[in-house]
C-alpha cells in the first residue's frame, strides 16, 4: 500500500481523498495547502515546501477548479515531487487496454473505454465517459457528465465543462475551454473558447 499526500485542501481535494481511501490502494498521510485546515480525517502537513519531508510518499493534485488550470501546471513544475500517484475510484471503469498517466484521478462513475490514453495530471470527473480510442493530453479536466466519442483527441491543459459532448473522431487543440453544456461537433485549434450547441468560439 502506497503512502499518499494530497496537494490542496479544498472541495476537489476531498473527492480525491475519498477516492484514494475507497480504492484501498493508499494510506493517505495528509494534505498540503497554503494555510492550515481540515480534510476528512487526515492531517495538515504544511505548505508545498513540506513535500521533501516525505521522500517515500506519492503525491496527487487535489486542485480542480477551472480557474486553477495554470496553477496546477505551475505547481507540477515547481514541486520537487519524485513520485506522482494515479487515483482511480473503485466505482470507475478503466478498460484494461486503456492507459492512465501519472497524477491522474478518475472519479466515481467515470468510464475510460478500450485503448483510450489519458495523459498525466488529468481529472476525469464523475460520470464522464471517454469512449474507445480517445487521446486526452496532460493536465486536462473533463468535468462531470462529459461524453467524448470514440477516436476523439483532446489536447493538453483543456477544460471541458459540465455535461458537454464531444463528437467522435474530432480534435480539440491544447489550452481549449469548452463551456458547460456545449456540443462540440467539429475540430478546433489550440486556445479555442467554445460555447453552445453546436459549440462555436465565443469570448
Ligand atoms: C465537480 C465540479 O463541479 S467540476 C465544475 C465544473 N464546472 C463547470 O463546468 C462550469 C464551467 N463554467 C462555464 O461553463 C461558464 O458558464 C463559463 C466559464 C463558460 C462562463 O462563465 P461566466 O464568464 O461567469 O459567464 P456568465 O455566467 O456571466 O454568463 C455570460 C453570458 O453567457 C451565457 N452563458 C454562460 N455559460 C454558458 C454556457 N455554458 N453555454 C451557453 N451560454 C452560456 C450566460 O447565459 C450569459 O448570457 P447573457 O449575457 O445573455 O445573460
Amino acid at each position: 500500500m502506497d503512502d499518499l499526500i494530497i496537494i490542496g485542501g479544498g472541495e476537489h481535494a476531498f473527492m480525491v481523498y475519498e477516492a484514494a481511501m475507497l480504492s484501498g490502494q493508499f494510506r493517505v498521510l495528509g494534505f498540503l495547502d497554503r494555510q492550515p485546515g481540515t480534510l476528512g480525517d487526515i492531517s495538515y502537513l504544511g505548505t508545498d515546501d513540506a513535500a521533501p519531508n516525505h521522500p517515500g510518499a506519492a503525491f496527487v493534485l487535489g486542485i480542480g477548479t477551472m480557474q486553477a488550470g495554470p496553477a496546477r501546471r505551475q505547481m507540477i513544475g515547481r514541486m520537487q515531487v519524485k513520485r506522482w500517484a494515479s487515483v482511480v475510484h473503485p466505482r470507475a471503469f478503466v478498460s484494461p487496454s486503456a492507459s492512465i498517466g501519472v497524477g491522474t484521478v478518475i472519479m466515481p462513475g467515470a468510464v475510460v473505454n478500450a485503448r483510450s490514453m489519458i495523459g498525466n495530471h488529468c481529472i476525469i470527473n464523475s460520470s464522464a465517459v471517454v469512449e474507445h480510442d480517445v487521446r486526452v493530453g496532460h493536465c486536462t479536466h473533463l468535468s462531470p457528465g462529459t461524453v467524448v466519442g470514440g477516436g476523439a483527441e483532446i489536447g493538453d491543459n483543456c477544460f471541458v465543462g459540465l455535461g458537454s459532448r464531444v463528437r467522435d473522431h474530432i480534435s480539440i487543440g491544447n489550452d481549449t475551454l469548452v463551456a458547460m453544456g456545449s456540443v462540440v461537433t467539429g475540430s478546433w485549434p489550440q486556445g479555442s473558447v467554445l460555447r453552445g450547441v453546436p459549440a462555436k468560439p465565443r469570448r
